[in-house]
């Protein structure tokens, strides 16, 4: 777990995505906390190990995101589970878990394994439509939802997914006053340095994904801004 709690920014690498050695490279060796390997689609046991072999070039730890236990392998840092906290669907929170516990349980290093409780928001993004994530919620239901994974569920992460589209950064602060041991992750829609020390100044972890492979350069310049913000919030806290 002290490995999770010490990233600030991480990159998500999309293993259905392509992306050229020199910019794998660059973004390896930006200073991001870690590198995320994940995706909703088109995510299979070649393109991550392809990935995985590309990234262990670098010393940035790596870490899966499970979502298709056809595409899992041994080989990462660390492995995070995400669980839809507001899908309508058992499957999304429970079921697939199950599954996957029944086929792996034997093998499973629950050391390297964590949860992250998702509270997917923008309805329209690949996550929401396979999960069948409920996103019409009012600050208040995000509120319970964090407080739920916080204190109910004792998750040691919880995730706000705004994938696609940049979030709102009234909510992320609300929801970082009811968490404490829980680990706030903001994901969604930066493509600016600007945005990302926005969501850094209330989200512990800050994620870029898509931004990769629209603004790459945009996406680069993401790492210094987040980590000059929590340079701040802890100078801020050891006041
Ligand atoms: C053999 C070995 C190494 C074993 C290791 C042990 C291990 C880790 C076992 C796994 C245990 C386990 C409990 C697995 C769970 C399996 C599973 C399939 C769970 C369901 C996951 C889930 C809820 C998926 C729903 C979709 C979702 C939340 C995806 C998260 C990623 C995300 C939001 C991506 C963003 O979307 P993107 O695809 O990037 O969209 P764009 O392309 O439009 O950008
Ligand atoms: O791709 P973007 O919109 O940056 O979102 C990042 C991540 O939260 C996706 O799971
Ligand atoms: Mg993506």
């Amino acid at each position: 777990m002290e490995e999770i709690r010490a990233w600030r920014h991480v990159f998500k690498l999309d293993p259905n995505k392509p992306i050229d050695d020199e910019r794998l490279e660059r973004l390896c060796e930006s200073g991001t906390d870690a590198v995320i390997v994940g995706g909703t689609d088109g995510v299979t046991i070649d393109n991550v190990l392809d990935l995985l072999a590309r990234i262990r070039r670098f010393s940035v730890p790596c870490a899966l995101e499970v979502t298709d236990v056809e595409a899992l392998t041994p080989g990462f840092d660390v492995y995070l589970v995400p669980i839809v906290l507001n899908s309508r669907q058992a499957e999304w929170i429970i079921g697939r878990h199950h599954e996957a516990v029944k086929q792996y349980g034997d093998v499973m290093n629950w050391d390297e394994i964590f949860a992250e409780g998702y509270c997917i928001l923008n309805p329209a993004c690949k996550a929401a439509e396979l999960a069948e994530a409920d996103a019409a919620l009012t600050d208040d239901d995000v509120v319970a939802y964090a407080r739920l994974a916080a204190h109910l569920y004792r998750l040691p992460i919880f995730y706000l997914e705004y994938s696609g589209v940049y979030g709102d950064p009234s909510l992320v602060e609300k929801v970082k006053q009811v968490l404490d041991q829980t680990q706030l992750f903001y994901g969604g829609g930066i493509t600016t340095p600007e945005q990302a020390e926005h969501m850094a100044r209330y989200a512990d972890t800050v994620v870029v994904g898509n931004a990769i492979y629209d603004e790459f350069e945009q996406a680069l310049a993401t790492v210094a801004a987040v980590k000059q913000m929590a340079g701040q919030r802890s100078g801020d806290d050891g006041k």
